[in-house]
């Protein structure tokens, strides 16, 4: 099932798999013709003392070219299925990292992201082994052994077919060790995956380890899952010594005991019987060669086995992202930016809600802000809307129409986001802002830059707009970051802005800045904005309070603070803080 799938990644290639299948056997014809000639020359010259020296130049240069030869094509051969393996396995990693991209939100959140990087690369890598190697020692020699039965069988039938019974042990020994090994990979396998997101973990929040000094206790747990992969490793070693080399000996063993044992009953019918028994013998030898060969292969195999599990795995995963749903014709777009939430209620997990039967409207321009406690449902209520997760009731609209109707480009370029913690890639700074969108010149990046008041920090970096940025942008200050993120999403031009306030603290120039940025882009939009600072947000046209997933009250801010409900009460509560402080 699993190498049926597998196989199916060679199919673009059968051109170039039949040239190297092709120069694979004829390596090992070259091969094998080589002690054909030493058979010629031992029995028509040496033995019979015939010294033709022309005729023993001919196969004495023969040979050698034969050699020579097959050194060759062993070469071409090798590159050939080196070649296919590595374009399958490319193949195979952009499918996972396509389909990985194409994931929810929600199954990140289960997974950790070092588990999912081994999968994509050593679990691959894994695979590569099945089309370098097993494939073509498989094959190789299951013509080889062919080819030794075909002379047993002229040698002697009866005796042939006898030793035809080896065959089954020996697919069933194969059987076992695949049974038998499976799991122990598959323990190996996660183990490994384990260690990658051990390490991911700790070079993430390298810092917070650090600052905590949590380096003992983290090495500790790393010394521990090593461990783990250590003896899971040791367990497949003690399988392999025991069922691979030693078992196809027994088998040997077995076979000769055969042949022994049928020339014994059979002995003095035949005055040829003595050559016939030395041959078979022989050729038990050679056929036994291959056969160890690919028992040793067998390994590889199962890790290819074990590991594609894994890979396909990820690539059946049914926890894709939501999209576009109904037929493709009507492609709606954003134009208003009116936002309806009715009667919206959403679980992450199915179980607990973490939003209840939440309704408001955001009419074009208006500007609605989102406040309550930590954990009380602002961040889910973005989440919706940007249909990074699908609620299980009720509905959301935009200009009237169903968050599903619209495709995920349209909702992705109108929906502006700005996270409080902005992700900036490896790249430099326009492209950073401009996200390689071509529809995004060069004056437009500067544009938004300006618009955001990004422009001044910029030009004053060494290399303005082309000045590199490291991963997650860890050489700009936070309240930098802030801006290039709203730059960024200024330059796609949204529609709505969905806006997640930056609890970080920033020096007050750079806060007045954002906050005039903030303005700004908020103006002529419909804005969804979480606030953890109220003072921020008293203009908004509507205010909603949300206590533990529910809007418990709704209003202007001179409206709200005349409830005297939890809004005044933090409303105060911020004040006191900054009288205290400030
Ligand atoms: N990805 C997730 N999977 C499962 N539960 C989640 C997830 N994200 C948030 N939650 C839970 O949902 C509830 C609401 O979280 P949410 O992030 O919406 O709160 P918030 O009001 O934005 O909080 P904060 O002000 O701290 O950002 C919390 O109880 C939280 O534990």
């Amino acid at each position: 099932m699993v190498i049926r799938r597998l196989l199916q990644y060679l199919n673009p290639h059968r051109k170039a798999l039949a040239v190297a299948m092709t120069l694979l056997l004829a390596a090992t014809a070259a091969e094998v013709a080589g002690p054909l000639l030493i058979k010629v020359f031992i029995d028509d010259y040496l033995t019979p003392g015939i010294f033709d020296q022309q005729a023993l130049f001919t196969l004495g240069v023969t040979y050698l070219l034969l050699h020579v030869a097959s050194a060759i094509l062993m070469y071409f051969q090798l590159f050939s299925f080196q070649r296919i393996a590595h374009w399958v396995i490319q193949e195979l990693r952009m499918d996972v990292f396509g389909k990985v991209q194409h994931l929810g939100l929600s199954f990140f959140d289960k997974r950790p992201g070092g588990a999912l990087i081994s999968r994509i690369t050593n679990d691959t890598e894994a695979i590569k082994d099945l089309f370098v190697s097993v494939l073509s020692t498989f094959v190789q020699n299951t013509v080889m052994i062919t080819g030794i039965f075909v002379v047993l069988f002229i040698l002697d039938a009866r005796l042939a077919f006898f030793c035809l019974f080896l065959l089954p042990f020996v697919v069933g020994l194969m059987v076992l060790y695949q049974k038998l090994s499976y799991p122990v990979f598959r323990t190996v396998r996660q183990k490994l995956s384990d260690l990658n997101a051990k390490l991911s973990e700790s070079i993430q929040g390298m810092n917070v380890i650090q600052a905590f000094r949590q380096q003992a206790r983290l090495l500790r747990q790393f010394e521990q899952t090593n461990h783990e992969h250590y003896q899971a490793n040791m367990k497949s070693t003690k399988l392999n010594g025991l069922l691979l080399r030693p078992a196809v000996d027994l088998l040997y063993l077995l076979a000769l005991m055969i042949v022994l044992s049928f020339f014994g009953f059979n002995l003095g019918e035949s005055a040829m019987q003595i050559g016939v028994l030395y041959a078979f013998i022989n050729l038990l030898a050679r056929m036994f060669e291959p056969v160890n060969q690919m028992m040793q292969q067998l390994t590889f195999l199962q890790q290819a086995v074990v590991s594609a599990g894994r890979v396909f795995e990820l690539l059946d995963e049914q926890e894709l992202a939501p999209t576009k749903k109904g037929d493709g014709e009507s492609n709606p777009s954003i134009t208003e930016g009116r936002i309806v939430f009715d009667q919206v209620t959403f679980s992450y997990d199915g179980h607990t809600d973490v939003l209840k039967n939440i309704s408001f409207a955001a009419e074009p321009g208006q500007t609605v802000a989102l406040v309550g406690h930590t954990g009380s449902g602002k961040t889910s209520i973005t989440n919706l809307l940007m249909r990074f997760y699908e609620a299980q009731q009720g509905a959301i609209t935009i200009d009237g129409y169903p968050l599903s109707a619209f495709s995920e480009g349209e909702l992705r370029s109108k929906l502006g986001l700005v996270l409080q913690d902005p992700f900036l890639f490896v790249g430099d700074v326009k492209e950073n802002i401009r996200l390689h969108n071509p529809a995004v010149s060069d004056e437009d990046v500067k544009e938004a830059a300006r618009f955001v008041q990004a422009d001044s920090f910029i030009e004053k970096l060494p290399h303005g707009y082309d000045e590199l940025i490291g991963e997650r942008g860890a050489t700009f200050s936070s309240g930098q970051r802030q801006l290039l993120s709203f730059a960024r999403t200024m330059a796609q031009r949204p529609k709505v802005l969905i806006l997640d306030e930056a609890t970080a603290s920033v020096d007050t120039e750079t806060e007045e800045k954002i906050q005039e940025a903030l303005q700004r882009m908020r103006h002529g939009r419909t804005t969804i904005a979480i606030a953890h600072r109220l003072s921020t947000i008293q203009d908004a046209d509507l205010i909603l309070v949300l206590h533990r997933g529910e809007i418990v009250e709704r209003g202007t801010h001179q409206e709200l603070l005349a409830l005297n409900g939890l809004y005044h009460k933090m409303y105060l509560l911020q004040q006191g803080v900054k009288e205290t402080t400030g």
